[in-house]
């Protein structure tokens, strides 16, 4: 006898929700194409449907990924046995990493979206949705933190990332690879998952910031910087240099024990104290900047704003944000 999985899909907005006007201009649907909708639903899945959001993803914010938390954890204890959070695809990796943070929860979460919007040709919503609902409802995807479901292909919120601007086939995760396929016959995991901590926060700490940096730059964005600044991720270049005029301020920074965790700028691999020159790795890390292997920028940021909103400092907080791969 099969049992019924119970599945609560809280939409967010995003291309997956949007319609194509015939102008060509892509936007958020008056009614939300996606509810109602059923023809699709899995076998063996009772599915509840909620607009939590309508909101292009450029909208959301922490405090919106923070209210989601809270629905989500309201829908596990009313008992559900998994959520599919429907997302726009330009923020989605990092609502879907804030959830993997702060969900202390073996239930499955699966974020997904879609490139093309309900009403165009090729649309992926329905598809993408329907894989999405599998993997909530297989009993493979419980403990696996929050997962990212696109194009056939299972990833893990913490690495995965948005690699073309229009392609279907745009979430991907450089350095580690998915971690499992939506097939036909069912869903299959062929990687094992890290555990990392968990912080069941309920409320946030902000003025966390990220800046990029480039050849030729100096401390002019660092020294811009407002005065209640609580964190700063770097993305730094190579395997984690920086312009050594840029070193200055951001000791200052330093001097008023700002935490400032760095990361690298490029596509794949991980950030390591290893060159010994002026603004090499391993300067950096002598003047106390932490090193965070593995993650990207926008990533990095949300795991420094969660730590310091679960009130870590110090120590705690720099093994906190540093273990994304360990
Ligand atoms: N494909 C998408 O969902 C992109 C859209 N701009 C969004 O993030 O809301």
């Amino acid at each position: 006898m099969t049992v019924t999985k119970h599945i609560l899909v809280l939409h967010t907005g995003g291309t997956i929700s949007m319609t194509e006007t015939r102008d060509g201009d892509i936007m958020p649907s008056k009614h939300n194409p996606l509810l109602g909708a059923d023809s699709f639903v899995p076998a063996g899945v009772e599915l509840t449907s909620e607009e939590i959001f309508n909101l292009p993803s450029p909208h959301m914010t922490p405090e919106r990924m923070l209210t989601l938390v809270k629905r989500i954890r309201q829908a596990e204890k009313d008992g559900a046995d998994g959520v599919v959070v429907t997302h726009g695809t330009d923020t989605l990796e990092e609502t879907a990493y804030f959830l993997d943070l702060t969900l202390d929860s073996a239930m499955p979460v699966v974020v997904t979206g879609a490139m093309r919007s309900s009403n165009e040709i090729g649309s992926d919503g329905l598809e993408n949705l329907q894989s999405a609902i599998k993997t909530a409802a297989s009993d493979e995807s419980r403990n696996k933190g929050t997962l990212v479901v696109m194009n056939d292909e299972i990833h893990t919120a913490r690495f995965v990332t948005k690699t073309h601007t229009t392609n279907v086939a745009t979430f991907r995760t450089p350095t580690f690879g998915p971690v499992g396929l939506v097939t036909k016959d069912g869903v299959r995991f062929f990687q094992e998952l890290i555990n990392q901590e968990v912080c069941a926060i309920d409320h946030l700490v902000d003025h966390v910031f990220l800046i990029k940096a480039y050849a030729g730059m100096d401390g002019t964005l660092f020294d811009a910087l407002p005065e209640n600044i609580h964190g700063l991720t770097i993305e730094a270049l190579g395997a984690g240099n920086l312009p050594p005029a840029t070193l200055p301020a951001i000791q200052r920074l330093l001097d008023r024990h700002v935490p400032i965790v760095l990361v690298s700028r490029c596509f794949n691999g991980v950030a390591q104290a290893v060159y010994n020159y002026e603004g090499g790795g391993v300067q950096l890390k002598k003047m106390g900047i932490i090193f965070c292997q593995g993650l990207n920028g926008q990533k990095a940021r949300i795991k420094l704003q969660v730590g310091l909103s679960d009130g870590k400092r110090g120590q705690a907080l720099a093994d906190f944000v540093d273990n994304a791969v360990s």
